[in-house]
């Protein structure tokens, strides 16, 4: 699902009005029938009080427009209009003409205003400001958002939390609306997926406006949404007349004296996606253990007990992960280095692998093209340095993937992963994964995949939503708290299953 920045979804609306022949208000009111359905069905005539806050832009127009759709059905409206500025747009004005029409009268307010009483029963709609946002919020629209968040009433945002922009810090973390819940025009924002900038919504839904479809699907954008719809064409059947040569044999290089269970659970989770074969290659302590622990794979092992020395693969695999658990000794360094200049197929390097290329600045330039880099953000921030905020961080990594023609995937909340200039953002995966081993699971995943014949940035989309779909799955069944990295690989079967299943209304989660 493609990502639009405040400018696309305005070039939509046009393109929109034009082909449909539809006249400038109509999408508005598409929007405000959409937003009082939603309600509606969830509050069923409830005798709440709903307090509307809307700007004079087409933001406050939506929810002007759902005010009388709200009276219609009978709700108990309260209708206050943010009077921030006076040039007033023309479909706000439209509508609160038809809301006076019916005899519904709203509160002007101003600078001078008296804040209104908002009780922690009410319902609060904010539609102040929606993606045209290019400025400050004057102080006194500051503090009456500063007053709603502090109300404790549930706080239903129309588009995106007033006063956050859509493509920008905000200017005053104090002055944006913490939205209990979004209801989103047509396509998704990225501030929703961004740790400094997702905070202000506890969760998020695309409200279907009709924006044309021809629009949607021929606009190139720089973020896309990976939801269930966009990655299951990724998935490539296994075929009937295979064998486990056809699934590819991956290699997991890693591990030392105290960290072998991490190479251990990158091999099985490689197993665990599909991979033909997997062997690891790791320091001569973890020769046993991982023979025990995991009859499926082989083993080989370096010269050395502890660490690795000298990394030596007697066969052509299909796919390398690497650095889980490594260490960066000297000796270590020094393998890393010369394996990465002999080795001529892209690597998943993790880790360790990570940490000695950033402390080796030079070893960059000898990356094999195509290679899968997988940081959380620590990691991230000793290999591109540091940032100044979320929209810097998504600028240098992506100058950072594109310079070294690398697929570069930033861990978190919602992992991000960069090719080519793209980003495309995940969509599954739950807190309970910031747990030991959960990234050794993902560079295992991916591993697997490129093993068995998919392309770097294909492996990568699908390892990393297959991961969360594990993980999302492994804590349905545990809790968030319990869940374990070797609880991931327990349900990756399960994700692939759960991949196929009829897609569900989009839903978004929050921070
Ligand atoms: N295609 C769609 O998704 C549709 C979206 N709709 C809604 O329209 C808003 C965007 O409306 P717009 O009028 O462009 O912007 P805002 O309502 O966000 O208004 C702000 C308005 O005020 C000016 N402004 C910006 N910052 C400030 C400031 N700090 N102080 C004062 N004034 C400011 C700016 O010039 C804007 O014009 C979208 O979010 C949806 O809710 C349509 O209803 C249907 C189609
Ligand atoms: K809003």
């Amino acid at each position: 699902m493609k990502i639009f920045t405040a400018n696309q979804i305005y070039k939509a609306d046009k393109f929109t009005i034009e082909k449909q022949q539809i006249p400038s208000d109509a999408l508005m009111e598409r929007a405000a029938t959409q937003l009082f359905e939603w309600i509606h069905s969830r509050l069923q005539g409830a005798e709440v009080t709903i307090q509307l806050f809307c700007g004079i832009g087409n933001n406050g127009g939506d929810g002007i427009a759902l005010a009388r759709h709200l009276k219609e059905a009978d709700y108990n409206i309260q209708v206050h209009v943010v009077n921030y500025s006076e040039k007033r747009s023309k479909d706000f004005l439209l509508n609160l003409e038809r809301l006076k029409d019916r005899k519904i009268w709203p509160e002007f307010l101003n600078d001078d205003c008296v804040m209104p009483e908002i009780s922690p029963n009410d319902i609060i709609v904010d539609a102040i400001f929606g993606i045209g946002l290019n400025r400050a919020p004057s102080e006194w629209v500051g503090k009456l958002i500063e007053h709603i968040n502090a109300s404790q009433a549930f706080v239903l945002s129309v588009d995106i939390p007033s006063g956050l922009p859509s493509d920008r810090m905000p200017w005053n973390t104090d002055h944006v609306i913490r939205a209990s819940y979004v209801l989103s025009f047509q396509v998704p924002k990225l501030v929703f997926f961004l740790p400094e900038t997702g905070v202000y919504q506890n969760q998020w839904e695309l409200l279907d406006i009709g924006l044309d479809a021809e629009f949607l699907v021929k606009e190139e954008v720089d973020y896309e949404f990976m939801t269930q719809f966009d990655v299951q064409p990724i998935y490539r059947p296994r075929l009937k007349f295979s064998h486990k040569g056809t699934y590819g044999h991956a290699v997991i290089v890693g591990g030392g004296y105290g960290k072998i269970g991490a190479v251990q659970m990158a091999a099985n989770a490689c197993l665990s996606i599909g991979a033909g074969l997997a062997t690891t290659f790791v320091p001569e302590c973890g020769y046993h253990s991982l023979q025990t622990a995991l009859p499926e794979a082989m083993v080989l092992t370096d010269a050395e007990d502890d660490y690795i020395s000298e990394i030596k693969i007697p066969f052509k695999p299909n796919a390398i992960g690497i650095g889980m658990g490594m260490g960066t000794k000297e000796e270590t360094v020094q393998a890393f280095g010369k394996f990465l200049k002999e080795v001529d197929l892209p690597l998943v390097i993790d880790a360790d692998g990570l940490n000695i290329l950033s402390q080796n600045p030079k070893l960059l330039n000898e990356i094999p093209k195509l290679s899968i880099l997988t940081p959380h953000p620590k990691e991230l921030e000793r290999l591109i340095g540091e940032w100044k905020n979320d929209f810097d961080k998504l600028d240098k990594a992506k100058t950072f993937a594109t310079k070294h023609d690398i697929v570069l995937v930033i861990k978190g909340a919602h992992t991000i992963t960069f090719y080519g200039g793209k980003g495309y953002v995940n969509s599954t995966g739950n807190p309970g994964m910031a747990t030991a081993g959960s990234g050794d699971v993902l560079t295992g995943m991916i591993t697997g995949l490129v093993a068995m014949g998919y392309d770097s940035l294909p492996a990568t989309v699908l390892g990393v939503y297959l991961h969360g779909l594990a993980g999302d799955i492994g804590a349905s069944l545990v809790s968030y708290d319990a869940l374990k990295a070797t609880g991931i690989i327990e349900n990756i079967g399960k994700a692939y299953l759960e991949l196929f299943k009829r897609p569900e209304p989009q839903e978004g989660k929050g921070a």
